[in-house]
């Protein structure tokens, strides 16, 4: 009797990344190939005024609808239920969550599949945070921020994860699932959120150390309302975990 394969989906959340979504598919699809790994990717597009969605189509045209699905959404709704929405039509047995800006780069993804196995982790997730992760391109603000967004988290929710608010992860999908459903976030939140659910439903996280690199092409989506948004989280988590 021939093994299972596994097959891997990919979420990517986009908004105005017309430039940056052929290339990320490109690697992404050359990634799988080069490790015979069956896959697919799910794009979720709110509606980008770029035409990121034309360029979408054409992909499915050139790496196939089995490959390839595009899940647009009527406006720009934000990134936790980008997930929420990409989760229906996923058909993999694990689910890799990642930027399509090049922030996340899609060759680290066998690393994350070769720690998974290690321990049948249902979680992996990238760190910034440990080892020789790192943060490349961003100014002092944007650092001081991340970082206090996970020290804050860090101290009051102690979810024993390094890279909290970082979105570059691999799950078991029925995992995901749980997690997902659990979640109340929608904004940036969402991903230390997910994990303060996770280590509450008892799941197991191994994590690698990811180089994340500030985006070449377009703008962070990161605004003053996303921070109030986090605040809100971790005060919210809190009170009720
Ligand atoms: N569909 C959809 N996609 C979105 C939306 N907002 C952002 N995106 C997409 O989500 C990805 C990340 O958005 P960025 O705007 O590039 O995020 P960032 O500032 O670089 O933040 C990154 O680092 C944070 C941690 O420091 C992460 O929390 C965040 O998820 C992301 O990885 C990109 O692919 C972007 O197009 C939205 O409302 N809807
Ligand atoms: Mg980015």
């Amino acid at each position: 009797m021939a093994a299972t394969i596994d097959k891997y989906s990919v979420i990517l959340p986009t908004y105005n990344e017309r430039k940056n979504l052929p290339i990320i598919v490109y690697l992404l699809a050359k990634t799988f190939k080069e490790n015979n790994i069956d896959w697919e990717i799910v794009i979720v597009d709110d509606a980008s005024p770029d035409g990121t969605q034309e360029i979408a189509k054409q992909l499915i045209t050139l790496y196939g609808a089995d490959h390839i699905q595009l899940r647009p959404r009527a406006g720009k709704l934000g990134l936790g239920t980008a997930y929420v929405h990409a989760l229906k039509y996923v058909t993999g047995d694990f689910v890799v969550i990642m930027d399509a800006d090049f922030s996340h780069h899609p060759s680290a993804i066998p690393q994350f599949i070769a720690k998974q196995k290690e321990r049948d982790y249902d979680i992996v997730t990238g760190t910034r945070y440990a080892g020789d992760g790192g943060v490349y391109g961003w100014d002092l603000k944007r650092k001081l921020i991340s970082r206090g967004a996970n020290f804050l988290a860090t101290v009051v929710l102690r979810p024993h994860v390094s890279d909290l608010t970082g979105s570059f992860r691999l799950y078991k999908k029925p995992v995901l699932q749980t997690i997902i459903d659990k979640t109340k976030s929608k904004g940036y939140v969402f991903q230390m959120e997910m994990m303060v659910r996770a280590r509450g439903e008892g799941f197991t996280i191994g994590e690698v150390p990811i180089s994340f690199v500030d985006r070449l092409y377009g703008e962070s989506k990161l605004g003053g309302d996303e921070i109030i948004g986090y605040l809100k989280g971790v005060w919210m988590l809190f009170t009720s975990v």
